[in-house]
């Protein structure tokens, strides 16, 4: 479903040049759910930008449902985002001057997609996210809860390949964290969505079905939930103090 092979990416400053990802391969398979942590720096953002096509990269291939994105026109590559990506903020992004309702029908408003088929589709996804009876509702007038649903019914629009995540969880309490797992989950569950998600929070992540550690721009490890999720919280905890350099690595 998406596809990273031998991705460059450098940030120049004048006459110096930064390399920021140096070589990063990786594969999301339709379905999955996968993290990407690594110490602050070591280059998440960056990686999710490059796959987000919001900025270029020096070389390497990215391929999105089995499509290699570089090849596309700036209006192929703006057509890719609306309709081939989902899109889930931090701060969840909702327009306050809309409804719910026109929130969630959105990237079909931009593909210019027929009427009937966008609200039919909407109401869908806001029953199946238990939001149907707030549609008409303004951004300001929902709960924390309610807008991280209805984010995510909004990524779901136009079933895209991929839905990309930046640090969905930050800034939220557990309660609304889990709620955002949870509307994960049952995307991925009820929805077949694949999810590829940044995130410094190791709760978050030990719900996903593989996490990709970074580590100065490189892929560092990769780790697959094998038994139950606390045990791979503990890993991940594990992980990530060994990179922050609280213990030896070979301790
Ligand atoms: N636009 C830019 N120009 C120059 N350098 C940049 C730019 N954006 C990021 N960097 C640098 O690239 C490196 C990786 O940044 P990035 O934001 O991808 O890391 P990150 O792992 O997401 O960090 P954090 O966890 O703190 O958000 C950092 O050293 C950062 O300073």
């Amino acid at each position: 479903m998406l596809q990273v092979e031998n991705l460059n990416k450098s940030y120049k400053n004048g006459f110096n040049i930064y390399p920021v990802l140096t070589d990063v391969s990786l594969k999301v398979n339709q379905g999955e759910f996968v993290a990407v942590m690594g110490p602050s720096g070591s280059g998440k953002t960056t990686l999710l930008n490059c796959i987000s096509c919001f900025i270029p990269y020096d070389s390497g291939t990215i391929r999105l449902g089995g499509r290699v994105i570089s090849d596309l026109s700036e209006k192929g590559l703006s057509k890719v985002r609306n309709e081939k990506l989902g899109f889930i903020f931090q701060d969840f992004m909702l327009l306050d001057g809309l409804t719910v309702k026109e929130n969630v029908c959105l990237p079909q408003i931009i593909a210019k997609k027929p009427i009937v088929e966008m609200e039919e589709k909407a109401s869908m996804l806001c029953s199946l996210f238990g939001i149907s009876q707030i549609m008409e509702k303004y951004p300001a007038e929902i709960s924390g809860g309610e807008k991280q649903r209805t984010a995510v019914a909004r990524s779901l629009m136009n079933d895209p390949y991929v839905i990309l995540a930046d640090e969905p969880t930050g800034n939220l309490d557990s309660k609304s964290c889990k709620a955002v797992i949870d509307a994960f989950l049952q995307a991925k569950n009820q929805a077949g969505a694949t999810i590829f998600m940044v995130t410094h929070d190791s709760y978050a992540a030990s719900f996903c079905d593989r996490v990709i550690v970074l580590k100065d721009g490189c892929i560092h490890q990769e780790l697959t939930r094998a038994s139950t999720r606390r045990a791979f919280m503990d890993e991940l905890l594990n992980t990530l103090r060994i990179l922050g350099g609280d213990i030896d690595d070979n301790e």
